[in-house]
This record gives C-alpha cells, sequence and structure tokens, in this order.
C-alpha cells in the first residue's frame, strides 16, 4: 500500500497471496503496537519504525476511519516481579503517557513489584486488513490468489518483486535465518475488561479490543504446528485469570495459532537474481517475528524505498515498471 501511495504513476502493482484475511499469521497477532526488540538492528533504527507506525496509526485513531480500521488506543499495565527487568524501554518517549506505576496500582497486582503504565495503540487485526485492502483496490493495485513455488517464475511479468512472505519465505528462498515461533492465544468474549495488561516476561498478556480480548500466550520455538493445543488453552486461561480475576466469568473462548516469521533481524534488503543474462529486481521485507504491526510502517517505508532504488536502477526500460 505505500508503495502505491508513494510512487503510484510510475508502476502497476499486483499483490499476489497464497491467502488473504483471515487466514494468515497477521490475522492471528493480538495487533499491540508493543515493539520486540531486533538483535540484528540497531535500535536507532527500530526506534525509528516504531515512531512511523505509531503516528500512521494515530492519525487512523483520531480519523472518521477509526471504527472500520480497527485502531484504537488503549491504556494498561506492564507488570514485572524484579525491578532489574523493568527499565526504561526505547519506545517509552513514542508511546502516550509513558511512567513507572505507583504503589496504589501495583495493588492490583499482588504477585509483582514493579510495573509500568502507558497508552499505545491496537489494531483489530482482520478488519484492519480488509481495510488495507480496500485501500490497495482503490490504489488501483489488482489481487490475485496464488502460491509463489520461485521468485524466478515471475520474471516474465514482472520488473520487480518485493518478497513479504511472512514465515512462507523460509520455503520460497530457502532462507534456513527463519524459523517459525508458534504462538497460541485465545479470543474471549468480556467487554469489562477496558485496560491491557502484560507480564513484563512477555508469555501472558490480556489485550481488551473492539470485539474481543485476546488472551496468550505462547513461545514455541521451531513449532510448525497449526493445531490448538487443549492444555495449552487451559494454561493461557489460568494464567490471564492469575492477573486479572474477572476473566474467569469470560465467555466464547476461541483459540487461534499463528507462526511469527522469526530472525535476527527484518531482511529488508535489494537482491538481483539472474539467469542466463535475464535479471529479475527483489526487495525483500520479511522476518517481522513477534512484533510486525509495531513496525509494520516503518519497514514498509524502508521497503519502498528500496523499491524506488530498483526503479531508478531500470534505466534504459522505456516501459513502465511492474511490481
Ligand atoms: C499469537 C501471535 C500474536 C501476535 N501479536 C502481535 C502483536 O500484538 N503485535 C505485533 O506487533 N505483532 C504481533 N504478532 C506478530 C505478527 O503477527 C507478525 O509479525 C506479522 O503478522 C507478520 O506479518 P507478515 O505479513 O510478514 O506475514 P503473514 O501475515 O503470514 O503474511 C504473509 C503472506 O504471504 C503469503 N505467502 C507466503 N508464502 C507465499 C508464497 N510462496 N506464495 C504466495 N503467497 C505466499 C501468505 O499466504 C500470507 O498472505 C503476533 C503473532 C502471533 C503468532
Ligand atoms: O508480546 C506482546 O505483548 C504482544 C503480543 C505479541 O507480540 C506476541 O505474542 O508475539
Amino acid at each position: 500500500l505505500h508503495i502505491a501511495e508513494v510512487i503510484p504513476s510510475c508502476c502497476s502493482i499486483t499483490l499476489l497471496s497464497e491467502q488473504f484475511s483471515p487466514n494468515t499469521t497477521s490475522d492471528v497477532a493480538a495487533g499491540m503496537l508493543i515493539p520486540h526488540t531486533y538483535p540484528g538492528t540497531p535500535i536507532h533504527v527500530q526506534k525509528q519504525w516504531f515512531k512511523e507506525t505509531f503516528t500512521y496509526l494515530f492519525a487512523i485513531s483520531n480519523s472518521a476511519e477509526a471504527s472500520e480500521a480497527g485502531i484504537h488506543l488503549v491504556s494498561g499495565w506492564q507488570v514485572f516481579k524484579n525491578p532489574l527487568e523493568a527499565e526504561v524501554p526505547f519506545w517509552s518517549d513514542i508511546v502516550l503517557g509513558f511512567r513507572l506505576m505507583s504503589a496504589a496500582e501495583l495493588q492490583k497486582f499482588p504477585q509483582h513489584s514493579h510495573g509500568q503504565a502507558f497508552t499505545t495503540l491496537k489494531c483489530e487485526c482482520p478488519p484492519y486488513l480488509m481495510w488495507l485492502e480496500k485501500r490497495l483496490k482503490a490504489n488501483g493495485v489488482q489481487i490475485h490468489t496464488r502460491k509463489v513455488a520461485d521468485l524466478w517464475e515471475l520474471h516474465s511479468e514482472y520488473d520487480i518483486v518485493v518478497n513479504c512472505a511472512g514465515i512462507g519465505a523460509r520455503q520460497l528462498v530457502g532462507d534456513q535465518q527463519l524459523f517459525p515461533i508458534r504462538g497460541q492465544v485465545l479470543k474471549v468474549h468480556a467487554p469489562w475488561v477496558k485496560n491491557f495488561i502484560r507480564d513484563g516476561d512477555g508469555l501472558t498478556y490480556i489485550y481488551p479490543g473492539i470485539h474481543s480480548v485476546t488472551l496468550g500466550g505462547t513461545r514455541e520455538k521451531e513449532s510448525w504446528c497449526l493445531s490448538p493445543d487443549p492444555g495449552t488453552t487451559r494454561d493461557i486461561f489460568d494464567r490471564c485469570c492469575s492477573l486479572e480475576p474477572s476473566l474467569q466469568r469470560a465467555q466464547d473462548i476461541r483459540v487461534k495459532v499463528g507462526l511469527r516469521p522469526s530472525r535476527s533481524c527484518v531482511r529488508l534488503q535489494k537482491e538481483v537474481l539472474s539467469q542466463g543474462g535475464a535479471k529479475l529486481l527483489v526487495v525483500h521485507n520479511y522476518g517481522h517475528g513477534a512484533g510486525g504491526f509495531s513496525v509494520h510502517r516503518g519497514t514498509a517505508k524502508e521497503a519502498a524505498h528500496l523499491v524506488g532504488e530498483c526503479i531508478a536502477a531500470l534505466e534504459g526500460s522505456s516501459s513502465k515498471a511492474k511490481l
């Protein structure tokens, strides 16, 4: 979408995907804007990605589009059992009203001794994906269902390929640095829960959204299993009830599983594929792990910039660039 917005006249854009909403990893995500650290990327770059994403979604949350796009502000707490874990994070001056919790607030969490209070943004993921799709169509992007087995098969039809295949990139481009971290979450009906609660260990969280509350979670490295595990469901529910006892009365529990496309750093990179003298320009933008929503606009901006460089490199071509 960002490519279509910034370089509209010089390219025609086609989106190919094997699956669309509601059958993607992005549909499973809680959609909270809470960055996860990529050890292979400088912090100032990650901060910039988060800032751009926050600014973009904050503007949507403050517009007439907010309910259709499923974007809203949410306030709450991240709580810790140990003071050392509670250092001020790099994103503290991007979320709104970041501060340490008071002793009175901490009374709500008898097992925790420290905490941070702040307001951030949350995407209701399936509506947000539909909203993005609507904007793609409005920007003239063609959308087709298609599984790509090899990027080279696109060579005869397109000048530039942007690879946003998530965990699918492991097979598509054979990236052995990319691995799944399985996540199971529950979506429950508990409309009285208004504040988010996140255990600082990152394993247990309660994220109220527009239609349901997301309860999490799990982080199972190298597991490709997409089936819900009933024992894990009980464990998640018990952990969340111990943080927020009123959830005992939650109803309509639905279970979702997704595979986080994990890597030490997001692969944001140009590559030139060549076969028998022919060339195909590729921009990779995958490997967002547990933080894809938190940085999606920032990484999209960087990918669009790389696409702009590819278009400039297509000098001498008389045709319009096709992506
Ligand atoms: C349980 C859970 C909770 C999460 N919560 C949050 C959160 O609160 N905040 C946050 O920031 N992040 C969260 N995440 C992380 C976030 O979901 C991911 O980082 C993000 O969804 C990755 O998006 P993506 O577009 O790269 O991948 P996907 O959503 O998987 O999209 C990839 C697309 O590529 C298509 N594709 C793949 N291979 C091919 C191929 N060969 N040919 C054609 N099409 C192909 C797929 O069909 C799919 O449509 C969570 C993840 C999980 C699992
Ligand atoms: O970690 C969080 O708190 C947000 C949820 C998430 O990103 C995840 O489960 O991967």
